[in-house]
């Protein structure tokens, strides 16, 4: 009956990104268990085959997996992360998690860019090259992990190590990438890696009126008047042109924490005993973190200040052989041309390779030797991620599924140079 169908939703590439996006995957409790069982059920219905891994509890990384004809051969190894960050949905101008399509086909969702998209476009690809009966000479995996948007430790950090792992004879991955405003795509050869620091500052106690040396308020903000001196460094180079975001280290201040509580405010009268605040650092893979280190030590947080200090290093910033974690863009790496000739066989624009400002589970791969991009295919699309309102247009979308059938037919498919 013409009336049911109407109702019914089609089941196309554009609704099976919209059914993955409505999951709510979003931090602090993302429901991975109804992620992997629906991208299971799209496995099945292309027929790939299927592993879940816990190496953490309740933490599922799921593996899917195309043989190839010469298993002999390194394979090629797709991935995407199962969570995303969290989203206030009084913020956005559509429900962050009713991947509403408007009529002009922007599909607004908290993931759609970071990093959903390409985890369907993989499937779909996938699933078009199959019917078109190409058979891949190289295994094509794809994976989803768990926790990137949180250090990745529980997920990629852990299956990059694993035996597993090592099993999958894995000679070239393709990670997430960003968007572009303008009409060439983006790809990213190394990541920034994520430091977090915390300096906490003690000092004498006071009534509010005194004036004295080396409160803790006054210890800490000396180190945030110099961080941010540095902070203003790193930015002049990016303002005057000479280095783009990504080239440069950033810190920036993420939390301040002090005062006593008295009610519901503070006790203004009393200069309080200790301090803290929160930094985000992010280091470019050209830059030596021991330098960084060492300025941390002697400069932003020295003991003879009344300071101490917490590094959390979020991943490694150096692979096996103590080389930066930067994947080659030019002819020593054999999958770099292929790569760049899929692109432009299927009509599309390569930018100059970059440095990804943020961080990526690229670094997990790349520091076991092995050559990493950053990736996602979506030209003349605003950079959303992390924001209100993240949307992809859905021509934009169908458009990355024919850019990925070409990657994974010519990465699969070629012989040379790798083994
Ligand atoms: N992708 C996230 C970011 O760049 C998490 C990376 S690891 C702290 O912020
Ligand atoms: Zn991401
Ligand atoms: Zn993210």
């Amino acid at each position: 009956n013409p009336e049911s169908q109407e109702s019914s939703e089609p089941d196309t590439p554009v609704t099976r990104f919209q059914n993955y996006l409505r999951i709510k995957t979003a931090h602090p409790n993302p429901d991975y268990a109804s992620a992997v069982s629906y991208l299971n059920s799209q496995a099945q219905s292309i027929g790939l085959q299927s592993r879940t891994f816990q190496f953490t509890p309740n933490k599922p990384l799921l593996l899917l997996t195309w043989p190839g004809s010469d298993p002999t051969l390194p394979s090629l190894l797709l991935n995407s992360h199962l969570d995303s960050v969290p989203a206030e949905p009084s913020k956005w101008a559509h429900p962050p998690f009713a991947a509403h399509r408007t009529p002009g086909g922007d599909i607004f969702a908290r993931g759609a860019q970071d990093d959903k998209c390409i985890a369907i476009q993989y499937l779909e690809a996938i699933r078009n090259l199959k019917a078109s009966n190409f058979n891949p000479i190289r295994t094509v995996h794809v994976s989803y992990v768990p926790d990137e948007e949180i250090g990745g430790m529980d997920g990629a950090a852990k299956f990059a190590v694993s035996e597993e792992f090592k099993e999958l004879k894995v000679g070239f991955v393709l990670d997430e990438g960003q968007a572009n405003p303008g009409d060439e795509f983006r790809v990213f050869y190394a990541d920034r890696t994520p430091w977090n620091l915390i300096v906490k500052a003690k000092g004498m106690p006071g009534h509010g009126s005194r004036m004295f040396d080396n409160s803790a308020m006054e210890n800490l903000m000396k180190s945030i008047e110099l961080m941010t001196r540095f902070r203003e460094t790193q930015f002049d180079e990016v303002k005057a042109g000479n280095a783009v975001n990504s080239e440069v280290i950033s810190v920036n201040p993420v939390y301040l924490k002090s005062g006593i509580v008295s009610g519901d405010g503070f006790a203004m009268n009393m200069q309080p005993s200790e301090a803290e605040a929160g930094f985000n650092i992010r280091i470019p893979p050209t830059v030596d973190p021991d330098l960084v280190k060492k300025r941390i030590a002697e400069e932003w947080a020295p003991e003879a200040r009344n300071l101490t200090y917490q590094l959390i290093e979020n991943g490694p910033t150096r692979d096996y052989m103590g080389r930066p974690l930067m994947t080659p863009t030019d002819d020593s790496n054999p999958w770099w041309s292929v790569f760049k000739q899929a692109i432009a066989a299927a009509g599309g624009k390569l930018a100059k390779p970059e440095i990804l400002a943020s961080t990526t589970d690229a670094r997990f791969m790349r520091q076991q030797g092995i050559p990493t991009l950053g990736f996602s295919p979506m030209t003349n699309t605003p950079i959303l991620l992390h924001e209100h309102d993240e949307f992809l247009k859905d021509t934009i979308f169908l458009k990355g599924i024919k850019i990925y059938e070409s990657i994974i037919s010519a990465l699969s498919s070629f012989e040379g140079g790798t083994q």
